[in-house]
């Protein structure tokens, strides 16, 4: 049978975004707002969210932020450090101001250097997480030099991850940016509270990219992409309906200058494009019936949260893509495919302009 050209699903919600701050997070936040419901929001910040109070009011400016009349929610999180305290880190998801907690292993990727250095030391944070069902969420690579960067997320998995899922079989545990096939068989086999966030870049395209007639930093993202078989694998996992694989678009915003540079940040701004990508995908692999699932559906069942009710229409219509996006002041973005024409055409809630809202 032929895909359909217009597809109806539920809302999806984005369990993986960086949002930044300041005039960064008023540039990029529309594009998510308009296209997806909730949002599970980073907090790796300069300096990191840490602490309830923190988490409020980093909410709190989200929310300011927000164009009048888009109705989105930021599910906050706390980044752990050697530092975490569990009273606070509880009492904070108690009362609402956490959603989960995020490890970050020290210097794995953007922001991380606050990040744990001794797993050890967690130990008493991620027991009282698991008597709360406070979910941990994990950058999933080892940061040891000796280990070759195209295998830290295979490594983390053996020395670090399955550790913890034996240690504290109750947690849940979500595997975030999976890109091998190794993180794949792992969220399969851990069972019921094992979920994988997968982006919309890891699944379109391989390492190849980064290096396709020269050095392309645009394709540049920890964990890096990985050869062709392991985005074979994720896109096979994604499209096979499993329950525990859901989206999560690590929309990491840097500017161009910052990404075209000696010394580039890794992360791709993919918010404008990722919902798009992901139709592509699944259209490609003939499974456009599975796309709301993993969309709009598997990410909240495993969080045992609500699902959206109201929906989204996406088109298979050609569509244009910016070069850049603008950052007032500060340069430009590119946008993940940005300067090509993208197969799909999503139909967001307008975006109302902040003078308009403030008058209005
Ligand atoms: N994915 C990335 O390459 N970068 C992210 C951090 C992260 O999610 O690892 C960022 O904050 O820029
Ligand atoms: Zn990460
Ligand atoms: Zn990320």
């Amino acid at each position: 049978m032929a895909n359909p050209t217009t597809i109806t699903i539920r809302r999806p919600d984005d369990w993986h975004l960086h949002l930044r701050d300041g005039v960064m997070l008023a540039a990029v936040l529309p594009f998510t707002a308009s296209q997806f419901s909730r949002a599970v929001i980073m907090p790796n910040l300069v300096p990191p969210v840490r602490r309830a109070a923190e988490a409020c009011a980093y909410r709190s400016r989200i929310l300011a932020a927000l164009p009048h009349g888009l109705n989105f929610h930021p599910l906050m999180t706390c980044y752990l450090t050697d530092e975490t305290d569990p009273d606070d880190l509880i009492e904070g998801q108690r009362t609402g101001a956490f959603f989960a907690a995020k490890l970050y292993p020290a210097n794995a990727t953007t922001n991380s250097q606050f990040g744990v250095t001794d797993l050890e030391r967690l130990n008493r944070v991620l027991e009282a997480m698991e008597f709360a069902g406070m979910p941990l969420l994990v950058h999933g690579e080892v940061t040891d030099p000796a280990v070759d960067i195209f295998d830290r997320e295979a490594v983390f998995i053996e020395r670090v991850l399955g550790p913890i899922r034996r240690r504290f079989p109750a947690l849940r545990i979500t595997l975030e940016h999976v890109t091998t096939a190794d993180g794949v068989a792992f969220v399969e086999e851990a069972g019921e509270r094992t979920g994988g966030s997968v982006t919309p870049h890891h699944l379109t395209f391989s390492r190849n990219a980064m290096f396709q007639g020269g050095l392309r930093p645009h394709f540049y993202c920890l964990p890096v992409a990985k050869r062709e078989r392991h985005r074979q694998a994720l896109r096979a996992a994604v499209t096979s309906g499993h329950p525990r694989f859901f989206l999560g678009t690590d929309s990491a915003p840097h500017l161009r200058s910052a990404k075209e540079s000696a010394c580039g940040c890794a992360g791709l701004f993919c918010a404008p494009t990722a919902l798009a990508a992901y139709a592509q995908v699944f259209a490609e692999e003939g499974a456009l019936d599975k796309f709301e699932a993993f969309a709009a559906e598997n990410g909240a069942r495993f969080y045992g949260l609500p699902l959206n009710a109201d929906r989204i229409t996406l088109t298979a219509e050609e569509t244009d893509v910016p070069e850049d996006v603008p950052v007032q002041g500060l340069g430009t973005l590119h946008p993940f495919l940005g300067g090509t024409r993208i197969g799909w055409r999503v139909d967001g809630r307008p975006v109302p302009a902040r003078s308009d809202a403030k008058s209005g």
